[in-house]
């Protein structure tokens, strides 16, 4: 579980960019984080692992302020796949291992290389274990950083656009597998995703940033033509097909 009390920041004083965000993800949930271009999304996954500093507020994981957390102690306990990732002259398999390192104190154990093929394997990447991860397309990169993420066996998982590089199938693919394992394991997943079908898909919360504020938190119900407006200033209708939520942009058009 990760809760989120009044947190503040700002890049530097004059501009806060985020004001009295507080929130909860529940162990086995996915929480998406929604709003608008430059609203503070991937600022706030960066504040939840102390990648940035908060300004104010406090962030608890597993019922512990993770401001006396040490490097390691936040790497076992939150994996962070970036929103660009740098592609590294290392194999797939290696890649993959190096989540294990806040695990590893001489060498990885047999374990480690055990659970980097599981996840290669649940992940569809075995055939590509002996790449050079700088050889591979942005979509498979993307994965790659997820199993890496997946292996660190965390509480919290953070992802930033995760499927921003995958192509349709790969992107429900990935994110089927997220919310399995997320309910599997109990881990609580927060995810940055512009794509609002997908997030509605396969998100339980929703917390959309507008404002420096939150400007909406819950359930599916939070997802209104109303909310969507102020967020994107253009119309948008939700409409139920087949019992899933559909969003459809300037639908009088
Ligand atoms: N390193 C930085 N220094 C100063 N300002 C920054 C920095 N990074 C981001 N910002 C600013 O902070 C605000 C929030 O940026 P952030 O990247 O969190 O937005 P976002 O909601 O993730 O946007 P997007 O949907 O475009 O990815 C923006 O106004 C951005 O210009």
């Amino acid at each position: 579980m990760i809760f989120v009390d009044r947190l503040d920041f700002g890049y530097n004083k004059r501009q806060p960019v985020l004001e009295d965000i507080s929130f909860r993800g529940e162990p086995g949930t996915c929480t998406a984080i929604l709003g608008n271009n430059g609203a503070g999304k991937s600022t706030l996954i960066k504040c939840l692992n102390r990648i940035l500093e908060p300004q104010d507020g406090t962030v608890h994981v597993a019922g512990k302020d993770v401001s006396s957390f040490s490097r390691n102690d936040i790497a076992r306990s939150m994996a962070y796949v970036a929103q660009k990732n740098t592609a590294e002259r290392v194999t797939v398999f290696d890649a993959v291992l190096l989540g294990r390192k806040p695990y590893i104190t001489i060498e990885p154990s047999k374990n480690d290389h055990k659970m980097v093929k599981e996840v290669l394997d649940r992940l569809g990447l075995t055939s590509y274990q002996l790449r050079y991860v700088d050889e591979l397309s942005g979509g498979e990169v993307q994965k790659v950083m997820l199993a890496r993420a997946l292996v660190q066996e965390p509480d919290v998982l953070l992802l930033d656009e995760p499927t921003s590089s995958l192509d349709l199938s790969n992107q429900y693919e990935v994110l089927e597998l997220v919310r399995k394992i997320a309910r599997e394991e109990k881990i609580s997943v927060i995810i940055v995703i512009h794509d609002l079908n997908l997030a509605l898909r396969y998100c339980d919360r929703f917390l959309f940033v507008k404002n420096q504020k939150i400007l909406a938190y819950g359930d599916r119900k939070v997802v209104t033509s109303e909310i969507l407006k102020t967020v994107y200033r253009m119309d948008v209708a939700v409409e139920q097909v087949r019992g899933v939520p559909v969003i459809i942009p300037n639908p009088l058009s």
